[in-house]
């Protein structure tokens, strides 16, 4: 992939108006080779005009989008080639079979008959659909017709990924074959996921781009935002021993750590400490080394970190909050719309 620039997509400044509405405002990001970002964003967000206009399906008002170096609204054929996209909903042919249309769609895509044949068998083997491969397309479960989305969007190993929902109406069971499938393309493909489902956002990306009202409200990894929002990581641990120096020996451990909380002594003399930290690196291993070092004796030690959802909500809050007063609506209207988890 020498020609392939690390910078695979480039948005810069994209504007998108219907009408009098505003769907997508400004919008800049980049996405690295190899890396896997979410758009996660409430219902009206602009994550799928966002992905349609990626993907050349819909043009921008203003600014530009670059795929692998690419511009797209001048070479909307040329940047296809790069990428695989899977649309919200994942509309497929109800009457071909499985192994047909990914033919029909790699002969659309200008493969080789022997390579097509052969990258067939390869992702029909990645995506577990082998023993469905001779099956009418309109009588598979949502979950084989998802994979079977994912199979066409990789099928020319394109160099973007881009999927629209890629787990919605999926069980738990078919969401985590589709998220594991997701994951096999870390540092291959550059993929680009929209969801409502929080946490197979932060179970599957690198990166998190939080989208509301057409902005990104919030960006980074789900541990990066965490503590952008919050400031801070809490950390739970149940030891016994002299709490009246608890506070004391955490400030010698690592200076950023605070005693927030010490629960009841129990009958066995275990006692829960909430514990805080600005520190960006995990001080997990500091604690579990550092306490019975100290003469304490750990019984457990975990994260108490805010969810992804509390950090959405706190994003998109923030947003709303930034806004002018005359972009909000009148007393008793309702707020930012909610996303649908
Ligand atoms: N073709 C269209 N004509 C007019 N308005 C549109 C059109 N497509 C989208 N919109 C509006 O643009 C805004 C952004 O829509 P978009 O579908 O991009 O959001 P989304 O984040 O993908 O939401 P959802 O998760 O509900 O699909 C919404 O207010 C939507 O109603």
């Amino acid at each position: 992939m020498a020609d392939i620039p690390d910078n695979t997509i480039e948005v810069s400044n994209l504007v998108k108006t219907y009408g009098s509405l505003t769907a997508v405002n400004n919008l800049s990001f980049t996405v690295k080779r190899g890396e896997i970002v979410g758009l996660l964003g409430p219902n009206g967000a602009g994550k799928s005009t966002t992905m349609r206009i990626l993907t050349g399906y819909l043009p921008a008002n203003a600014g530009s989008v670059r795929i692998c170096g690419l511009p797209v609204a001048s070479h909307p054929e040329a940047t296809r080639r790069h990428i695989g996209y899977m649309p919200e909903n994942n509309p497929l042919p109800e009457d071909l079979r499985v192994s047909e249309y990914l033919w029909f769609r790699g002969r659309l895509k200008e493969m080789p008959r022997a390579k097509l044949r052969a990258r067939i068998d390869e992702v029909l083997e990645l995506c577990d659909l082998k023993r469905n491969r001779h099956r009418i397309l309109g009588r598979l479960s949502k979950g084989n017709r998802q994979r079977v989305g994912i199979a066409e969007a990789i099928l020319a190993e394109p160099a973007v990924i881009i999927m629209d929902e890629p787990t919605i109406g999926l069980d738990p069971h078919q969401i985590i074959i589709v998220r594991n499938l997701i994951a096999s393309l870390r540092g291959r493909m550059s993929v680009i996921i929209s969801s409502h489902i929080l946490p197979e956002i932060e179970e599957t990306c690198d990166r998190v781009l939080i989208i509301n009202g057409g902005r990104i409200v919030a960006s980074g990894s789900p541990a990066d935002l965490r503590r952008e929002m919050f400031g801070h990581t809490t950390y739970r641990v149940e030891l016994a021993g002299d709490t009246t120096r608890l506070a004391a020996d955490l400030t010698a451990l690592d200076p950023t750590l605070r005693l927030s909380g010490l629960g009841e002594l129990g009958p066995d003399g275990f006692a829960t400490a909430t514990l805080l930290t600005e520190a960006p690196e995990d001080l997990g291993e500091k604690l579990l080394l550092g306490l019975p070092a100290r003469g304490y004796r750990v019984r457990s030690l975990g994260h108490a970190h805010p969810s992804l959802e509390d950090v959405f909500l706190a994003a998109t809050r923030r947003s709303w909050d930034a806004r002018l007063p005359d972009q909000k609506p009148t007393e008793g209207a309702s707020r930012a719309p909610l996303p649908k988890v």
